[in-house]
């Protein structure tokens, strides 16, 4: 029984953490899937290089308000498909094989198989090409084992068939047709890729709204604007999936009784669950919440000594730029015992690339309320400034909350054009406590660029 001073599991943010620091340590990595993990492979980077072919593909729809007529011919699948992943499965393979057999790793042991955890840091690692178990054992884990998508328990559902994010982007050719399940990120990232592409795509969501955990104003702006480019329906309970004799279909129970969609393919978007339980995390100690995150402390550190866990697997946030903020901290925690830091998840913000994009930090104003915080608000169109202008933009805002007495911003959230980016300097100013007073005015905003959308957001805030 190989025995380790460190093991991690999971090659997403968890390869990070093994460096030239660890030269001395004696120590393994296992992953079951794909190196790389989830963001690279299915994630992130992917669904971002689609949905910017989207966006290209979408500029005829709204070109001839510029006075320009454009004219979209052809979207040729194939090849958005092979250009996207000639280049993330070289670097998949690339990162294996460099931990597997580059010089710099030679103090260690890759495993590729699915690890369990059979008794106190006793993790045992099956393969699926026959080989027999092995069972390792170790000083000291870090359980990086991400998620997996949730499938909801819809009668007919696993017969009929249905895709994922984890599969639905390498389809042999594009549907006519798609109907997505959920009304979350994923649906609204994929519905902008597939409606940009000349797919007709429906959107069930059992809730009033779409990206409901969204700035209700934001949300609702969203919403509006996705029902003009795609079917949206919302506040639908899915009773049955089954195949029809051109594809598949849902019924579905609403407001107005029962109905059915079909369509060529189900992508099923309703969210994501941790692998703790696959990982059987509880045999070594290890204690997960209702949600099936693993509990950590601010030091990323589970209830057992010497077991770390990070990302997906135990943030509720499922957030890759999280996921790297935490293995930077149990990559210093390893190696400083001593003088360990703590995670810092006081303003995650995230955006939702779809179109228009959406992006948030902070508290919404729903959640303001719910909390009895003290907050004042102000919002600002891009039509208002002078880049909206530019863009006749004429459905984005940023709406702003702050500490009306110290002018600390609260929250942010932004639905328009490169609200990811945007977004940048309400994330600083919140991160270094910087008042919108000292931030609206403290510094030079290049006219007429994007941000004025917030220089003017926060000049607008009704403050003491
Ligand atoms: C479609 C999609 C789009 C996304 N887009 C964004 C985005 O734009 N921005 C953003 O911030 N986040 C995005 N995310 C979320 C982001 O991908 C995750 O937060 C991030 O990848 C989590 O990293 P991780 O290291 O915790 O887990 P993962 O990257 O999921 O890595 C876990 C690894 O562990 C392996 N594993 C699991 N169980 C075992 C086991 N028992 N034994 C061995 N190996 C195991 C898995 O195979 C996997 O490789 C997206 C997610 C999806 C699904
Ligand atoms: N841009 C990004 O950062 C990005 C992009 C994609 C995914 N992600 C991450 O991946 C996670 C998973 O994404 P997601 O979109 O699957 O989850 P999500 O939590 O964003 O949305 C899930 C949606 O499914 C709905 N739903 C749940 N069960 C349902 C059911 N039975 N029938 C109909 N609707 C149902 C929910 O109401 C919700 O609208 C996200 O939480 C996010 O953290 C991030």
């Amino acid at each position: 029984m190989p025995h380790y001073d460190l093991v991690i599991v999971g090659t997403g943010s968890g390869n990070s953490i093994l460096g030239p620091q660890f030269a001395d340590w004696k120590t393994a990595i296992v992953e079951k899937g794909t190196f790389g993990g989830t963001c690279l492979n299915v994630g992130c980077i992917p669904t971002k290089m689609f949905v910017y072919a989207a966006d290209v593909a979408t500029t005829p729809s709204h070109s001839s308000r510029y006075g320009v007529d454009e004219e979209l011919k052809a979207v040729r699948w194939p090849e958005i498909r092979d250009r996207i992943f000639g280049r993330i499965d070289p670097i998949a393979a690339g990162g294996a094989e460099y931990r597997k057999h580059h010089e710099d790793n030679k103090n260690v042991d890759v495993y590729t198989g699915e690890g369990r955890f059979t008794g106190m840091k006793e993790l045992r690692v099956s393969f699926s090409d026959g080989r027999p178990d092995e069972v390792l054992t170790a000083d000291r884990f870090v359980l990086a084992a991400g998620g997996r998508p949730v499938i909801p328990d819809v009668p007919g559902l696993e017969e009929t068939g249905y895709h994922t994010s984890d599969t639905v982007m390498r389809l042999d050719e594009l549907p006519r047709r798609i109907v997505i399940i959920g009304g979350g990120y994923i649906a609204a990232e994929f519905a902008h890729v597939f409606a940009s592409f000349g797919v007709e795509v429906t959107v069930v969501g059992r809730s009033g709204a779409l990206l409901r955990s969204e700035d209700e104003e934001v949300s609702a702006r969203f919403t509006e604007l996705a029902a003009e480019r795609y079917d949206v329906r919302l506040d639908r309970k899915t009773t049955r999936a089954r195949k029809t004799a051109s594809g598949v279909a849902l019924d579905l129970e609403g407001p107005q009784g029962a109905e059915t969609v079909e369509a060529d393919l189900i992508l099923v978007a309703t969210g994501r669950t941790p692998n703790s339980d696959r990982l059987d995390v509880a045999a070594t100690g290890v204690t997960t919440m209702d949600s099936g995150h693993v509990v950590v402390d601010g030091y990323q550190q589970t209830v057992v000594d010497g077991i770390y866990a990070l990302g997906d697997l135990s943030s509720p946030h499922e957030l890759k730029h999280v996921a790297n903020h935490e293995s930077r901290v149990v990559q210093h925690n390893l190696l400083h015992p001593d003088e360990r830091i703590e995670a810092d998840h006081r303003f995650v913000p995230h955006a939702v690339f779809t179109a228009p994009q959406v992006a948030s930090v902070g508290l919404t104003e729903q959640k303001a309320r719910a909390k009895g915080v003290s907050y004042v608000v102000s919002k600002q169109d891009y039509a208002g400034i002078a880049y909206g202008w530019a863009m006749e933009d004429t459905t984005g805002f940023a709406k702003l909350l702050a500490d009306p007495a110290t002018g600390q911003l609260l929250g942010a959230h932004i639905i328009g054009p490169q609200a990811s980016s945007v977004i940048q300097p309400l994330i600083q100013a919140m991160s270094f406590g910087l008042d919108a007073r000292s931030m609206a005015r403290g510094q030079y905003w290049i006219h007429p660029a994007m941000p004025e959308l917030i220089e003017n957001a926060l000049l607008n805030l009704p403050l003491d």
